[in-house]
């Protein structure tokens, strides 16, 4: 008997033993998922709210979009708010990031005339998110500006930081009351290179190197003018934060040589420097590398001056140190040298001012994004880079996710394993010393893939868009994602029992 009682000892104290070694997210670090107004809300031009890039550019030429479809009705989440917050509870998520449409709430772009039923509608999600203690974080900019300001020429208007710094302060007004994280803008690199230099997102501008470096310029100042005036006229009564969110990709040397290294810190600088260096160095401005190489090339090619513009010192110090945290949108990773894999691409352009190759080798597994692959522990080696370049602020991972084809339906596999090596690159993070706060799986649900459509679904959450309800069913990653969240930590038995979801006691 007494033999029988130790040995039972003996086992529930290696149990416990295991349970200690099992690497444990802590408890206040914040699990959510992520979503974009345009991507999700549809009803595009219902209840007075006014037109926005997509609307116009898709409606004006739909072949634009991979399988001819639009964001018109997506997944409807205007008029299912509550299922997503449902969703939210079932999933057992801290936190929900999703956007405000500038349109929704200003339908000309300008304060002037501010629509009732935008600001009811952001008011009624986010009740309905407190009311079951879900934090919203809330993106003031995901990409749909109002087709009226673009008329005036968007991001390439210095006015820009006027129109949306007006605009910041209506969502202030009205939402920073319940809403204490708030960012700026999503990913500039995306909206600026791909929308103004590019033709990869709207208003698909292909104004080359020009037009990236302008609306990066003008972009940085109306996010940090508007990170002023919420600190000098909200902050202290409302007591909230506000940052931005860059897209940060890792971008390794493809081999150790001198050469491949300085052409991996040109990448990275020209991917994502050329926004977090302004606002997270100690130096502000555009980073030194990076400003010499554009200089360089710009020379060789005739030009008198460098095409990247300047900050005046009055706009450095006002970009400065202008973000209460630094929230990243992380995917994945590329090798990069200065001699291999390198395209032709039009010049000037931004591609070309970097000028350097890029590759992903053969066993770094594919989704269904062409961009998107799963990159050894690339979260810790982008964090950890940051960290050590902007002096460790605090973190915020708002994206990250993982693409598959509609066909691959609800047994997500893909997603499960990426997902898990995501959460051991921020068990790695955090074992660092990295100030990582939280995390945003993206997507909660499928939802309109940009020039993709709907070819491309990233969501925890299925949408089925050829129903009228756009019924959303949990795809086995939920469940996982689920359990993640429930035992802040990742359990590689587990499997769930059956697809069906429920509300645990509590959510
Ligand atoms: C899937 C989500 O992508 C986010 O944007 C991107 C797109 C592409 C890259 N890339 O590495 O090439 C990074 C981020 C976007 O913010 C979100 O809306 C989704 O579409």
């Amino acid at each position: 008997m007494k033999l029988l009682v130790v040995l039972s000892l003996v086992i529930v104290a290696i149990q416990g033993a295991n349970v200690r070694h099992q690497r444990q997210f802590p408890d206040d670090f914040l699990f959510g998922a992520a979503t974009a107004a345009y991507q999700i809300e549809g009803a595009w031009n219902e209840d007075g709210k006014g037109e926005n890039i997509w609307d116009h550019m898709i409606h004006t030429n739909p072949n634009v979009i991979r399988d001819v479809t639009n964001g018109d009705v997506a997944a409807d989440s205007y008029h299912n708010y509550k299922r997503d917050v449902e969703m939210m509870r079932e999933l057992g998520l801290d936190a929900y990031r999703f956007s405000l449409s500038w349109p929704r709430i200003l339908p000309t772009g300008m304060a002037n005339e501010v629509n009732p039923a935008g600001i009811a509608f952001y008011n009624n999600y986010i009740d309905e998110m407190l009311k079951y203690n879900i934090t919203p974080m809330v993106t003031l900019y995901h990409w749909d500006l109002p087709q009226k300001l673009q008329d005036l020429g968007g991001f390439a208007n210095p006015l820009i930081s006027d129109w949306f710094e007006d605009y910041a302060r209506v969502v202030f007004e009205n939402f920073g009351d319940r809403v204490k994280m708030f960012i700026t803008f999503n990913e500039p690199r995306e909206i600026c290179y791909q929308g103004y230099g590019g033709d990869l997102k709207a208003p698909i501008l292909n104004s080359t190197a020009m037009g990236t470096y302008l609306c990066g310029k003008h972009l940085l100042i109306a996010h940090a003018k508007a990170y002023h005036m919420y600190n000098k006229e909200f902050k202290p009564t409302q007591g909230g934060q506000c940052g931005i969110t860059i897209s940060v990709n890792w971008f390794g040397p493809a081999t150790d040589s001198a050469e491949d290294q300085m052409a991996a810190e040109i990448k990275r600088q020209g991917e994502w420097g050329i926004y977090a260096h302004p606002i997270f160095s100690s130096e502000g401005g555009f980073p030194k590398e990076f400003s010499e190489r554009v200089a360089e090339k710009s020379a060789q090619q005739g030009y008198r001056r460098s095409r990247l513009p300047e900050f005046t010192e009055e706009e450095k110090t006002l970009v400065k140190g202008a973000s209460d945290f630094f929230g990243v949108n992380h995917y994945t990773a590329r090798l990069v040298s200065a001699t291999l894999y390198k395209e032709a691409v039009p010049v000037p352009s931004l591609l070309d001012d970097m000028d350097v190759g890029h590759n992903a080798p053969d066993d770094w597994a594919t989704s269904a994004s062409s961009w998107l692959v799963l990159a050894p522990n690339s979260i810790f080696n982008a964090l950890k880079h940051l960290k050590e370049r902007y002096n460790n602020p605090n973190f915020y991972v708002t994206e990250n996710g993982w693409s598959t084809y509609y066909e691959t339906g609800l047994m997500d596999d893909g997603r499960v394993t990426y997902y898990r090596a995501s959460m051991e690159s921020l068990l790695n993070c955090l074992d660092d010393g990295i100030n990582l706060k939280g995390y945003m799986a993206w997507s909660l649900m499928d939802n309109f893939e940009w020039m993709q459509g709907y070819v491309e679904r990233f969501g925890l959450y299925q949408v089925d868009f050829s129903d009228p309800a756009r019924t959303r069913t949990p795809r086995k990653s939920a469940f996982v994602y689920k359990h993640i969240i429930k035992h802040r930590a990742v359990d590689y038995e587990y499997e769930p029992e059956s697809l069906v979801m429920t509300i645990d006691e509590g959510h």
